[in-house]
């Protein structure tokens, strides 16, 4: 029942599927957090995992880079893989003065340039927003783990080398909380097709003040997100009254 994107069974994902853009990163996390991980997406090596996290069964899948590739492996993981739950586990820059490299992030809203939103909204400004439950089980989850996570809205910018010099002032002037590239399409994608959706972010770089981490930092060393990501999911169960 491969799809041209994913060379999964229907049953091999989880109903909850974690997603980082970088693939990479993806086996990080099932090979760091998860037991009895058996590899379930090969296709275009956008590497996509099932196993276990204290005994409850997760999958976790890069989704790539930008609305585009999210849309397409969201849609097929909703639609033909019966996953209900999908938590973006991404990087972000930032560009207010109070959010720092290394700060985690969780996105409550997700404006953005696209017209991806539009298009299936039939021509109107659709309010991309996250799942509330998922959004306060992540949330709730940072808190137990003492991380002072920053809740509200995302930038989900179509160009990652924007040419316009006075964009990064105005998301400041909003109070974004960070720029990434897939948010918006993502809580899209969930409404269209009925799933939730939730993301957190960790901040990889400041582009206003120029900090940066680099690439291997950016698939490995955000570790704080991934339990704050696989800690929501138990309490997010709890509050279904769902146990494993
Ligand atoms: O690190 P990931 O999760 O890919 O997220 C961010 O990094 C990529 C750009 O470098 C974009 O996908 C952006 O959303
Ligand atoms: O999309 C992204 C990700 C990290 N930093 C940015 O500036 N943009």
């Amino acid at each position: 029942m491969a799809t041209p994107h994913i060379n999964a069974e229907r049953g091999d994902f989880a109903d909850t599927v974690l997603m980082p853009g970088d693939p990479l990163r993806a086996r990080y996390i099932a090979e760091t957090f998860l037991d009895e991980v058996r590899e379930v997406n090969t296709v275009r090596s956008m590497s996509g995992y099932t196993g276990r996290y204290k005994g409850r069964e997760i999958s976790v899948m890069g989704h790539g880079m930008g609305i585009p590739s999210v849309s397409i492996y969201a849609k097929e993981l909703i639609t033909e893989y019966g996953v209900g739950t999908l938590i973006r586990v991404g990087s972000c820059g930032a560009v207010r003065d109070d959010v720092a490299v290394r700060d985690v992030v969780i996105g409550l809203g997700a404006c953005t340039d696209s017209g991806v939103n539009r298009t299936r909204f039939g021509g109107m400004d659709f309010a991309a927003t996250a799942d509330f439950a998922l959004t306060r089980a992540l949330a709730d989850a940072a808190s137990d783990l003492g991380v002072a996570a920053r809740i509200g809205n995302l930038f989900s910018a179509d160009l990652f080398y924007d040419p316009r010099p006075e964009t990064a002032e105005l998301l400041k002037r909003y109070a974004i909380v960070g720029v990434e590239m897939e948010a918006a399409g993502l809580y899209g994608v969930a409404a269209e097709f009925g799933a939730r959706a939730a993301t957190v972010c960790t901040v990889s770089d400041h582009i206003l003040k120029g900090d940066s981490l680099d690439s291997t930092a950016r698939e490995r060393s955000f570790d704080e997100m991934m339990e704050i990501a696989l800690e929501s999911v138990l309490r997010d169960d709890a509050a279904k009254g769902i146990t494993s």
